[in-house]
């Protein structure tokens, strides 16, 4: 279907990432062994994936013309999206306009980057069971959406990842902090929650599926092994590969990921994040791209989530066995500051079957993530308890 060519060439097979954090650059170096000439773009400079890319160009993605503009410029292939907050509607008008296909596909990127529009399509139109909700513009509408939903509920930003601006609203006094924090939290302030009852889960799965070209010669679907993982204030800590689960659980986990991933469409990676208890599965939200509770298939599987993506999107064949049970634990900032160090990589190394991703971004915040340990193990207890004392043996110090 492509053309794999010469990077910096007539020849080169262009592609253009949008946003350039840990994940992207787990794609773009799977990218590069393919020989993809690749374009990095983020709101920052230095970014971890402009820093294995061809070359990198700072602007607003959420500034549609901007993001045309360079779209026109670059003229790449495909446009691989990497966060939610890009100018969506652009990129509709972008994949229209055959100006470049975009991954998976534009509507994609649209409905999963507003909470209302992935979840009134998981919940709505494909009747997928998820946690009750309502929509709120203002303190008072939430106050109503929470008397409908009762407590213990959660309160997100329509707009927002990594649990940023989201709360666990357990009494009516928490209900004013929560607003005030959506609002700061959200990516793009729109002023918009949504308000979730809580499901009491036993555990949550992030069910990876891929789309990509089969033995069929057609777009098909292909499953890897449920990651369990641990969420702390709506971020991943811990993440661990395969989860055990029931053999009805895993098949309901199947269904509602592909009914998901199905009408999304395209071609690439989806983490879609569930919800289970007993034999019972919730949908929670998807993304239409590597996740981060995946950072553990870089030990774990034969083609890891970031090489799945990028052969999926190149329309190649994948592979999504696990080879063996594996763990991720985060390495966080810890501190604010710019050109941090981390001592004791050596020392953390020493744990055995034992690995390390150090994402090289600029500035470190007490809570941005900026490494990642893994290992592998003879299960996946055996494998957390190997990650996490890897991560903490890697201290972030200042860099001066
Ligand atoms: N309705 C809910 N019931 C129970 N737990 C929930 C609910 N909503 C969120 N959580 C908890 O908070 C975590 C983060 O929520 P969610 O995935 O919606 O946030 P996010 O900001 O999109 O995070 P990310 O971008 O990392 O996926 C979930 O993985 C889960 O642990
Ligand atoms: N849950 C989504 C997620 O993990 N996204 C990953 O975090 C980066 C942003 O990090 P930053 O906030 O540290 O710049 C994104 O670019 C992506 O790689
Ligand atoms: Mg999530």
């Amino acid at each position: 279907m492509f053309r794999f060519g010469t990077p910096n060439s007539s020849s080169a097979l262009r592609v253009m990432m949008l946003g350039c954090g840990e994940l992207g650059k787990e794609v773009v170096i799977s990218l590069q062994r393919l020989g993809c000439e690749v374009i990095a773009v983020d709101r920052y400079a230095g970014a971890p994936a402009m820093q294995v890319a061809h070359r990198a160009h700072v602007i607003d993605m959420t500034n549609g013309a901007a993001l045309k503009e360079l779209v026109i410029r670059e003229q790449p292939h495909l446009v691989v999206p990497e966060i939610e907050a890009i100018a969506t509607d652009m990129l509709v008008e972008i994949e229209r306009e055959k100006l470049a296909e975009v991954i998976p596909t534009a509507r994609a990127t649209q409905l999963t980057m507003n909470r209302e529009g992935i979840r009134r399509l998981a919940a709505e139109t494909l009747g997928l069971p998820t946690s009750a909700y309502r929509f709120a513009d203002s303190l008072e509408e939430m106050q109503a959406a929470i008397d409908a939903i009762g407590y213990p509920c959660f309160i997100k930003p329509v707009m927002s990842s990594s649990g940023k601006g989201q709360s666990l609203v357990r009494t009516p006094e928490e209900v004013k902090p929560a607003w005030d924090y959506a609002a700061a939290g959200g990516r793009v302030n729109q002023g918009r929650v949504i308000v979730e009852g809580m499901i009491d889960f036993d555990y949550e799965i992030t069910q990876l599926t891929v789309r990509a070209v089969g033995a069929s010669g057609h777009v098909e679907t292909f499953f890897c092994d449920p990651i369990g993982h641990v969420q702390v204030k709506g971020d991943y800590v811990e993440s661990w590969q395969p989860m055990p689960m029931s053999q009805k659980a895993i098949e309901r986990s199947r269904e509602i990921a592909q009914a998901v991933t199905e009408n999304l469409g395209g071609r690439g990676i989806f983490g879609v994040e569930l919800f289970v208890k007993g034999d019972e599965v919730w949908f929670s939200e998807v993304s239409p791209r590597p996740h981060d509770t995946g950072l553990v298939t870089l030990c774990t599987q034969r083609q890891s989530e970031f090489e799945l993506h990028a052969r999926a999107i190149l329309g190649l064949p994948v592979n999504t066995a696990c080879s063996q049970p594996g763990a991720s634990a985060v390495i966080y900032g810890g501190l604010e500051e710019k050109g941090i160090a981390f001592e004791g990589v050596a020392h953390a190394l020493q744990v055995p079957d034992s690995d390390l991703r150090l994402f090289g971004k600029p500035e470190s915040f007490t809570r941005r993530r900026m490494g990642v340990a893994l290992a592998t193990g003879q299960d996946t207890d055996d494998a957390r308890k190997k990650a996490k004392e890897c991560a903490s043996r890697v201290q972030p110090v200042r860099g001066h």
